[in-house]
């Protein structure tokens, strides 16, 4: 595509170089084979692109977008130079990919809690309806149950804007008819939905979370809002304190909830081990189910679920019948079977809120004793840390507190800070996973529950910017054997 079209809707200034230049990639990175590509140079939180145009124009990139002026004009590339590179990059890859987000039906998910799971009930429940479905977040990016691209290790929970266009315009091409998204806080404040068509957003909840790379609480909500700018439904939940700051005019809204009157009610909840029974009201229509997942947050995630389905124009009593095949999620409350007699849970829970919703649910059905392992991420929100070893502490009949991605702290401040909010005994510090989980089996008796919570599904535990390969699942398999 030549340049000047990749640019259509922009305000920029030709530096020097030709506009009529053929491109063939897009390019944030200056790293890897930019053959003919265009390289935007963004100025980021470590680092500034700008500095890396001279490796770009090595590397074979033929343009170059900046924001700021740069000492040198390096001969033989086309310079263009906007406001904002990093704001402009969403719009360059729409109209590179020719706005694959209008050629498929996007749900946005966003909330503190229960992206990823809402993401893929909502797969699980329009694959069984028989959609071709893309999902897109921490868990990877996959068309129905087939992984595209291992992102767990390197892209963050909502990629950025180049790559979503990208990928989705691969969905497309594959004849995926539906996208879902998880739309992490940083994601949209950092505009990497921008130039997406938007059908569902989805809110599930707000809670302290990531306070570090907001500053407040309010810019943390507001991030989260934008989603709802960008989408024609709003599925709202109800019950959550803040429904009102989400509750948009200006969208068409499904509410859903459990204690509040909304579109979408649950009612006569029965809470077993594994699952739920339920009646599910929608408008005049009341119908008995049951989820075949465990805990009330569970009725949430479920409940925006069916929102997102029916705001796509599925039939309430069709997506309904669908709901027992609902799968289990990886990492999200998975029960390890084991002939010991005992439950063992490996969660995502790593928020304080998450945390107390998963170890309440658990401690419900505890005949035993509830044992836990959790640790907190480095580089990470440090307020949440004390307010998890006090709630997890709390609940809990022991906790062992262990690492769970130190990346560039010290494991033992970390603990320190989570030991800051307990003002029990009942815990002690294993900083090792693999020794904190084998100890944790080790003391577990018959009708215990041992949830080990924090890294769900991750594969790696980061200590000092290396992936380790590491696995909680793994663990507990090995030790089983
Ligand atoms: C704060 C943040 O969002 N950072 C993201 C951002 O990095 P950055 O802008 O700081 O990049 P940088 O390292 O300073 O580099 C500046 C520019 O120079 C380029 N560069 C750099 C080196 C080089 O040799 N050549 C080169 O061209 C970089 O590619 C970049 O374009 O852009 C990068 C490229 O897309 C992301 O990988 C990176 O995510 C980092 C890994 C991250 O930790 N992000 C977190 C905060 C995040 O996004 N989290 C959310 C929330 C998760 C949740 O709880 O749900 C998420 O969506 O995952
Ligand atoms: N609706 C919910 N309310 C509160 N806690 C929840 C809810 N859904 C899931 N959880 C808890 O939060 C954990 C993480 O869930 P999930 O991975 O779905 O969230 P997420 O929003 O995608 O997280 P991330 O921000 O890391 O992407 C779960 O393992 C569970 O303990
Ligand atoms: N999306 C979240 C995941 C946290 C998972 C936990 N294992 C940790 O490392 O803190 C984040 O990147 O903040
Ligand atoms: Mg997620």
């Amino acid at each position: 595509m030549i340049l000047s079209k990749i640019l259509a809707g922009l305000e920029y200034e030709l530096i020097q170089g030709d506009l009529n230049t053929e491109i063939q990639s897009i390019n944030y990175d200056s790293r890897g084979n930019l053959k003919d590509g265009l390289f935007i140079a963004i100025i980021g939180f470590r680092t500034d692109g700008h500095s890396f145009i001279l490796n770009a124009l090595a590397n074979g990139a033929k343009a170059v977008i900046i924001e700021q002026d740069i000492p040198a004009l390096p001969t033989g590339l086309t310079i263009v130079k906007l406001k904002s590179s990093r704001k402009a990059l969403s719009l360059i890859a729409a109209n590179f990919y020719e706005n694959p987000t209008k050629k498929v039906k996007l749900i946005a998910i966003t909330g503190t809690n229960g992206k990823t799971s809402v993401s893929y009930i909502i797969s699980s429940l329009l694959q069984s309806l028989g959609y071709k479905i893309g999902v897109i977040g921490t868990n990877g990016i996959r068309i129905n149950d087939h992984l595209l691209e291992d992102v767990n290790k390197t892209t963050p929970t909502t990629p950025e804007s180049l790559d979503i266009q990208h990928i989705i315009n691969k969905m497309s091409l594959e004849n995926v008819e539906i996208v879902i998204m998880e739309a992490s806080s940083m994601a949209l404040k950092l505009g990497r939905l921008d130039n997406c068509e938007i059908s569902t957003g989805v809110f599930t909840n707000l809670s302290h979370e990531h306070l570090d790379d907001h500053g407040t609480f309010e810019d943390y909500k507001n991030s989260k809002k934008i989603l709802f700018d960008l989408t024609s439904y709003g599925i709202i939940n109800a019950d959550d304190p803040y429904f009102e700051d989400f509750n948009r005019q200006s969208a068409k809204i499904i509410s859903f909830g459990l204690d509040t009157k909304a579109d979408l009610n649950g009612n006569n909840v029965k809470l077993l081990a594994d699952s739920t029974e339920l009646k599910i009201s929608y408008i005049d229509q009341v119908i008995q189910c049951s989820i075949p997942l465990p805990g009330r947050f569970n009725i949430y995630n479920t409940l925006a679920a069916i929102g997102a389905c029916l705001s796509i124009g599925i039939d309430f009593g069709d997506i309904i019948n669908k709901i027992k095949f609902i799968k289990p999620i990886d990492g999200r409350t998975e029960n390890i079977k084991n002939d010991r007699n005992l439950k063992i849970i490996i969660d995502y829970a790593h928020t304080p809120n998450a945390l107390k919703n998963v170890m309440e649910t658990l401690k419900a059905i505890t005949i035993g004793r509830l044992i836990t392992v959790f640790g907190c991420g480095g580089n990470r929100d440090k307020e949440k840390r004390p307010k998890m070893g006090n709630i997890a502490t709390q609940i809990a009949d022991y906790v062992i507190l262990t690492n769970d991605n130190p990346r560039y702290e010290d494991p033992k401040i970390i603990v320190n800070e989570i030991i800051n909010g307990i003002t029990t005994e009942n815990y002690k510090i294993i900083l090792d996973r693999k020794e904190a989980i084998n100890t944790a089996l080790e003391m577990a008796q018959e009708d215990d529950i041992i949830l080990i919570a924090g890294k769900g599904s991750e594969e790696y535990q980061t200590v000092q910017g290396v992936n380790i390969p590491f696995s909680d699942k793994q663990t507990v398999l090995d030790y089983l054997k």
